[in-house]
């Protein structure tokens, strides 16, 4: 019997068009898929489809295209270790793609047809009784801000661009407080950090290079000292291929946080909440398509 698989599809993310998924549609039958398209009309739409999609099928096979916000959403309305997840990069950034080794439209196309699969293993955020799974990262201080500052009227004009307006604008008024993250029975003081559940950041960056999507657990980064410099020398070593570096620097496992004081959080690049959280690693949470 042929396989239906359902496309969660945002039409408005960065890469995405008619043309493109049209060509995925028509592959997908060629080789005896039954692609049923659901085109999101606004991010509240991809958990709930998926959602529904996990109450109707027994196995249920979904494939969300579009870019990290847009699969985030999909993961987001995933009964915990039942379905089968593919990905369509249809973003700007792609990072998760660039982490399942997808290296184009028809790359994913031909993944999806051969149906090889790994376990995924992510990331629970709890703040005041909400819940939010990521995949990537949870970034909280520095970029949990940037991202939260962005103006939407900026990010209309100039797209990309508007994150740097606000990482500037986020640099001018420096944020002095430092937050405690308890783990394993220890606190650790730092101004900033980011748990990271992929090796990769913004794009083909790499942040954590002993983070692995595939092995349950986080690497925790942390920015001890609360001064401008290290951000940037983190994001220039970042950018120039090294490894996270410096006394101000510490990295290390972890399966659960709780993280105080009130700085803002991103999750896989989308602004969440305010500390205090807690995050908790969770295992075999979906079979990716790889
Ligand atoms: N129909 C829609 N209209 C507006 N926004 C949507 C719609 N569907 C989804 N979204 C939201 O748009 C946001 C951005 O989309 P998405 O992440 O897919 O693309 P992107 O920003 O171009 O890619 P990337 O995350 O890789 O940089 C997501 O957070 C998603 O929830």
């Amino acid at each position: 019997m042929a396989e239906r698989c359902f496309l969660i599809v945002n039409p408005t993310s960065g890469s995405y068009s008619q043309q493109k998924i049209e060509r995925v549609m028509t592959a997908l039958r060629g080789h005896g898929l039954i692609p049923e398209l659901m085109l999101t009309g606004s991010a509240a739409d991809a958990p709930l489809f998926a959602r529904r999609i996990c109450a109707e099928e027994a196995e249920p096979f979904i494939v969300a295209g579009g870019g990290d916000g847009t699969i985030n959403g999909v993961v987001n309305g995933l009964v915990p270790g039942r379905a089968t997840l593919g990905v369509l990069p249809f973003g700007t950034a792609n990072v998760l793609a660039r982490e399942l080794n997808i290296k184009s439209v028809d790359d994913a196309v031909q993944k999806l047809v051969r149906g090889g699969t790994r376990r995924l293993q992510i990331g629970l955020i709890e703040a005041r009784g909400e819940r939010k799974y990521f995949f990537l990262m949870a970034g909280i201080g520095f970029d949990g801000a940037v991202v939260e500052n962005v103006r939407l009227g900026e990010k209309k004009i100039i797209g990309k661009g508007a994150y740097l307006l606000s990482a500037l604008r986020t640099l001018a008024a420096w944020d002095r407080q430092k937050l405690e993250i308890k783990v394993d029975g220890r606190v650790v003081e730092c101004h900033g950090a980011v748990v990271c559940n992929g090796a990769k950041y913004g794009g083909d960056f790499v942040l954590a290079p002993a983070a692995d999507i595939f092995t349950p657990g986080f690497q925790v980064l942390c920015v001890r000292g609360g001064k401008r410099w290290t951000y940037l020398k983190l994001a220039l070593d970042m950018v120039a291929g090294r490894p996270p570096q410096g006394k101000d620097i510490a990295v290390f496992p972890a399966r659960e946080l709780e993280i105080s004081g009130n700085k803002a959080i991103q999750v896989d690049g989308d602004y969440y909440c305010h500390a205090p959280v807690r995050i908790t690693a969770v295992e075999d949470f979906v079979r990716v398509i790889v």
